[in-house]
Parts: structure tokens; sequence; C-alpha cells
């Protein structure tokens, strides 16, 4: 079978810190993979090594048959939100998806425009991003995910922040998403949201990544 994304044999350790010592994962196009686990246990490792922020020590990494760190560096038409996204602070939201649009060009003014009214942000509010608060920035970084309509898309905590009603908008619009047969990652510490929206769920503990049983649902769950 072809996988979209492949992880074979990855091992991971910053000094003598070891994150992974040997992960494989498989991810089908179009599925969407939640991820769980404690507190620094390498949910935001994995999605950086994958994108090719990070490299692995060992092993290998492939986004749609291409090796990441041989064949492309970063992997093209992946949308990523992983924690807090560098801005632009004296720009506004509009002028900071701009800039970035302009680098791949990729999403047009129209794109951006519909893609922040999306999230639920005012493309016209001229407010610098520095005066933001936690959960326009956190809207922002999911408008950066989006907007160039990638097949991939891999959104670390992407409900961080919000308040109940936005998070209801961000869960309808990764439901959009998941219609487009887009491939989705996805990491939050609340597993009801992790199980509401994936078909698959890895749980990563002991510096490795398994497939989550239904005894450990129902434990994360309560
Ligand atoms: N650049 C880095 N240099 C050194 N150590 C790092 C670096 N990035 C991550 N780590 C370490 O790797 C481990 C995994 O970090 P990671 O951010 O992936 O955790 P996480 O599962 O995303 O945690 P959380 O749920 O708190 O967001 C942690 O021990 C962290 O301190």
């Amino acid at each position: 079978m072809d996988y979209i994304i492949e992880l074979i044999n990855v091992k991971k350790s910053f000094k003598k810190r070891v994150v992974f010592s040997n992960v494989s994962l498989q991810v089908i196009k179009g599925e969407t993979v939640g991820l769980v686990g404690e507190n620094g246990c390498g949910k935001s490792v994995l999605f950086k090594i994958i994108v090719g922020l990070m490299r692995p020590d060992m092993g290998d990494v492939f986004v749609r048959s291409e090796k990441v760190g041989l064949n492309t560096d970063f992997p093209i038409n992946v949308g990523i939100l992983i924690n807090s996204p560098g801005y632009i602070d004296l720009y506004s939201g509009y002028e900071n998806l701009k800039f970035l649009a302009n680098i791949t060009k990729k999403a047009d003014k129209n794109d951006i425009l519909n893609t922040m009214k999306k999230v639920g942000l005012d493309p016209y509010d001229k407010t610098k991003v520095k005066n933001y608060s936690v959960g326009m920035k956190q809207k922002l970084g999911i408008a950066q995910a989006i907007m160039e309509d990638q097949d991939i898309l891999i959104l670390d905590e992407p409900f961080n922040g919000l308040d109940y009603k936005t998070k209801d908008d961000i869960i309808n619009i990764i439901r959009l998403l998941q219609n487009q047969k887009k491939t989705i990652l996805i990491t939050s510490h609340n597993f009801q949201d992790i199980q509401t929206l994936c078909n698959k769920t890895y749980i990563i503990e002991n510096k490795n990544i398994k497939p989550m049983s239904d005894e450990m649902k129902l434990k994360y769950k309560n």
C-alpha cells in the first residue's frame, strides 16, 4: 500500500534525553490521525520531523513517497500549525498572511480574505498582531495552515485558547477538510476532541507510538 506519510524506525534524542527510540507510523491518504500523550512525550517533535523542521538521528521519513531530507527538505503542500507560529508583530493579521502567501504564491488575496472569514477573523481589522488575544493568534495560525488548500494538514493543538463557539467553528472547518479528503494529523489534550474527529488514534508513551486500545481510550476519556 502507498502511504501519504510513512515513518520507519525513527530515533530522536536531545543530548541524553531520548524522545523516540524506534518509531514507525503509516498514514493513509484522507485519514484523520489523532496523537495523544503526556506533556513532553514528543508530539510536537514528531510533527516537526514529518515536516522537515527537525531531522531524526536515525530512520526514514517519507511524505508522498519522497524521502524528507533527501528528495525534499520540506515536503510541499503541507499546511502546518505548530505551536506559536512566528508573526510579524507590527503587521495586522491580513498583512501577516499576505506576507507568507507572497513566499509561495499559492494563495491570492481572495483566498486570504475568505480563509480569515472562515476562521472568524475580520480581514479588514487593522489591529496589529502584537495586540491580538491568544485566541485570535490561534485563529490566524489555523488560517495560515489552511489558506493554501494544502492536501496534508499538521495541526498541533488547534483548539488551544479557543472559546467554545470558535472551537465549534474550527471543528466544522476540519470536518469540511475531511470531506475534501485532506490528510490531517492532529494533537489535542482534550481526548474528546480527538475521538470526535479522528479515524485513528495513537498514543506516544515510553518513547514509542502505538495505536490506542479501547481500554486506553476509556481511561483517557475519564
Ligand atoms: N529543540 C529542542 N531541544 C532540546 N529538547 C527539545 C527540543 N524540542 C523538544 N525538546 C524536548 O523533547 C521532548 C518532547 O517535546 P515536545 O514539544 O514534542 O512534547 P509534546 O508532546 O508536544 O508536549 P506538550 O503536550 O507539552 O505540548 C521534551 O522533553 C522537550 O523538552
